[in-house]
């Protein structure tokens, strides 16, 4: 199968995230995505990460129902911080089956020099990246590995949610029910 790894801390996962997921998921030639839960990017400080379970349950939740989209949690039993290209590189020896790309928005591509070992990743696998606003420029964009997809955006971030809730704002549709029932009554991010 084609899998395309959707990776992030989901600290939470919200609508933004979803609409990739389900966009890439059900309108290219990839047969499912994978949300990859990472523990930790390597390049963001941990401030205010919560635990890498009850964002795993998160995203379970928020795509059980969803055709296409799995959640995994390989990155939460790997050393951390959280290496894409070891997560590639493991994820490929256990699934020899599986054809693996990525897929990442453009504010990601821009940091994408700073990862580890990025030549290779750019090397070994395709990545389907779809604009984010202010990131229009990114340098990889014309790269052979790099796919530009046409998806429809929704300018919102996990740092906007995690505020939000801080400050008791309402975040009903901005991250799916079961999502918001969960983050209620663990009191996170309060
Ligand atoms: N609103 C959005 N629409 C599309 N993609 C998004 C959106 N928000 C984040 N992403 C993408 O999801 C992936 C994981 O991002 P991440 O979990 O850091 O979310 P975030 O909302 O940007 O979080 P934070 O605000 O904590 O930095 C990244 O590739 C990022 O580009
Ligand atoms: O491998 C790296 O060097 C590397 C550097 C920065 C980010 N990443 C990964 O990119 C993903 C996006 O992270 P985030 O926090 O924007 O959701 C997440 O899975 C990180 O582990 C990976």
């Amino acid at each position: 199968m084609k899998i395309g790894l959707f990776f992030g801390s989901f600290n939470p996962i919200h609508i933004g995230h979803l609409i990739i997921a389900n966009y890439m998921a059900n309108h290219t030639d990839l047969d499912q995505v994978w949300l990859v839960v990472s523990p930790h990017n390597p390049l963001k400080e941990k401030g205010d990460l919560i635990n890498m379970y009850d964002r795993l349950e998160m995203s379970k939740l928020a795509t059980e129902d969803a055709s296409n989209i799995r959640v995994s949690d390989v990155e939460l039993k790997l050393p951390q911080p959280s290496y894409t290209i070891d997560t590639l590189t493991h994820l490929h020896e256990k699934y020899p089956e599986h054809k693996f790309s990525l897929i990442m928005g453009s504010d990601n591509l821009v940091s994408l020099k700073k990862w580890k070992n990025y030549e290779l990743i750019l090397r070994d696998y395709q990545i389907h990246v779809y604009p984010r606003p202010g990131f229009e420029n990114a340098e990889l964009l014309n790269h052979p590995s790099v796919h530009v997809t046409d998806t429809p955006l929704m300018e919102l971030s996990a740092t906007f949610i995690r505020k939000a809730v801080k400050e008791k704002k309402n975040v009903q549709f901005f991250v799916e029910d079961k999502v918001l029932r969960f983050i209620e009554s663990k009191n996170l991010y309060r």
